[in-house]
């Protein structure tokens, strides 16, 4: 006897003999084989059992032989399961009948009483139809979810990722390392320092890159709506689910999966990613079918998720699972050599932009390398931008770039011009505080300023209690 193949059938009549002899037939070649004789149990086996061939009778009344129950049958679970492959059989098989059913949906047709080889043929065949209809419903919802994916979001970085200094060629050659294996990699680094610039650099190098990368921002998604974007939903899981949804770890399935902000991650939906993590499965809401998936993780945090975790704030089995690789981006003060490489790409950026013509003195580029960029790259791109457009003239208007933090400047070095602290923390209190006070408390004013975004804003003035 053959070994089983993985599979599971429904085999639905009213007449126990077919039953039993359908049941002792295939089961010597299925793993899951399971019998009713009452068509109003369908779907709930259906389900239980994740069928995905039903050999379905098509009379249930004796004296019947209209068809007309088995076509009813047929009907509802196809609208219920467009991937499962219905066999229809009768014993009053003529070609019409043959024909309307194939027409209405059934994969085949069999008389009764078969032959054997002749069931098995059929079923053999049903089970490799189902397997395509399983590929392609995945396929089709992974093209939807994937379009409306890129409509919500960019399709990938606007800029290039640079950077010369020892810090960032270090960074570069990790990036170029491990994005070659499918080793989960955690980019920790302050805001603004480039993290998802990372983030899309490692999945351009790796082995995934025909593939999607997918993107969640964690400290974006409403807590009630956590599960169905990661794992999706099906149509009627909740009130507002008027229709099946891929979730984000099925859409990145073959590819990438970024999960950005993965600090601000409460913590029982922690358990949850780490339970689909650790099973490479996933069960969409209200759904009974768990999905293999097959992802490269790569996820980005501006907290320190090591003293997260001695908070009680992070699960270190969550860490442990998500820092295979961990890749630290400095932020720029430290690596002040990269920044007239990123002024004049910049420069150069908005400059065709803006559709100027700007050059920048040697002496103010020193006074931009002098500057301490508490925002990071973020914050000297849009300093950038600012003097473009606020330039006169052909030289950028450096005082422009940095006249807005000027008070900052001063905040920072101290009024003579020296420091009177090196503590960071300390530091970026007193420019935050100073930009505040220069856009008289207006914080969306302040944080583009500082380049931050307004959620990163928020919570530094939550950490600081301003
Ligand atoms: N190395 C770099 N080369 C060029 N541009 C960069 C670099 N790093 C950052 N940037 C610029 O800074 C901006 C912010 O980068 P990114 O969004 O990747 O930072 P982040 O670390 O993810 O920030 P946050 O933690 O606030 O989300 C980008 O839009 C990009 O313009």
């Amino acid at each position: 006897m053959s070994a089983k193949q993985p599979g599971a059938i429904l085999v639905v009549d009213d007449n126990p003999d077919i039953l039993i002899a359908a049941r002792l037939l295939l089961k010597q070649h299925y793993l899951v084989v399971k019998t009713t004789d009452n068509p109003f149990d369908i779907e709930q086996l259906v389900k239980a059992h994740n069928i995905e061939v039903i050999l379905l009778d098509m009379n249930f009344n004796r004296d019947a032989i209209s068809g007309q129950e088995g076509f009813y049958w047929l009907k509802k679970i196809i609208t219920q399961d467009p991937s499962i492959v219905v066999l229809l059989m009768t014993a009053y098989g003529d070609i019409q009948l043959a024909v309307d059913a194939i027409k209405a949906g059934a994969a085949d047709f069999i008389a009764k009483p078969w032959q054997n080889e002749q069931l098995l043929g059929a079923v053999a065949a049903a089970f490799a139809h189902a397997k395509d209809k399983q590929q392609l419903g995945k396929l089709t919802r992974q093209t939807q979810g994937l379009n409306q994916a890129l409509s919500e979001s960019s399709t990938g970085p606007a800029f290039d990722f640079l950077g010369q200094s020892a810090a960032m060629k270090q960074v570069f050659a990790t990036i170029d390392k491990a994005a070659q294996s499918d080793a989960n990699i955690l980019i920790t680094g302050e805001s603004g320092t480039g993290k998802e610039l990372a983030a899309h650099a490692i999945h351009r190098t790796s082995l995934r890159a025909a593939q999607p990368m997918i993107s969640l921002d964690m400290g974006a998604i409403s807590d009630a709506l956590f599960e169905s974007e990661l794992f999706g939903h099906k149509k009627g899981a909740f009130t507002d689910a008027k229709a099946d949804k891929i979730g984000r770890f099925e859409l990145a399935s073959g590819g990438s999966l970024f999960l950005d902000e993965l600090g601000n991650l409460p913590l029982n939906h922690q358990a949850t990613l780490l339970a689909a993590l650790q099973n490479r499965c996933i069960t969409p809401v209200g759904g009974t079918k768990p999905l293999d998936v097959d992802i490269r993780l790569i996820c980005a945090t501006n907290d320190n998720l090591q003293q997260a975790v001695n908070e009680g704030r992070f699960r270190q089995d969550l860490l442990y699972r998500i820092n295979t690789v961990e890749i630290r981006l400095p932020p720029l003060r430290e690596r002040s050599e990269d920044i007239p490489l990123l002024v004049n790409y910049y420069l150069a950026h908005f400059a065709h932009r803006y559709k100027r013509a700007l050059q920048i003195t040697e002496q103010d580029m020193a006074a931009l390398c002098g500057y301490g960029w508490p925002g990071n790259v973020r914050e000297l791109a849009h300093a950038i931008e600012r003097a473009v457009i606020l330039s006169d003239g052909d030289t950028l208007d450096v005082t422009s770039v940095i006249g807005a933090t000027a008070t900052s400047l001063e905040a920072t070095q101290g009024s003579s011009g020296s420091y009177d602290t090196f503590d960071l923390e300390v530091l970026e209190q007193r420019t935050i505080r100073a930009a505040l006070k220069h856009y008289q408390g207006n914080v969306s004013h302040a944080a583009k300023a500082l380049g931050l975004t307004r959620g990163a804003m928020y919570r530094r003035l939550e950490k600081y209690g301003l």
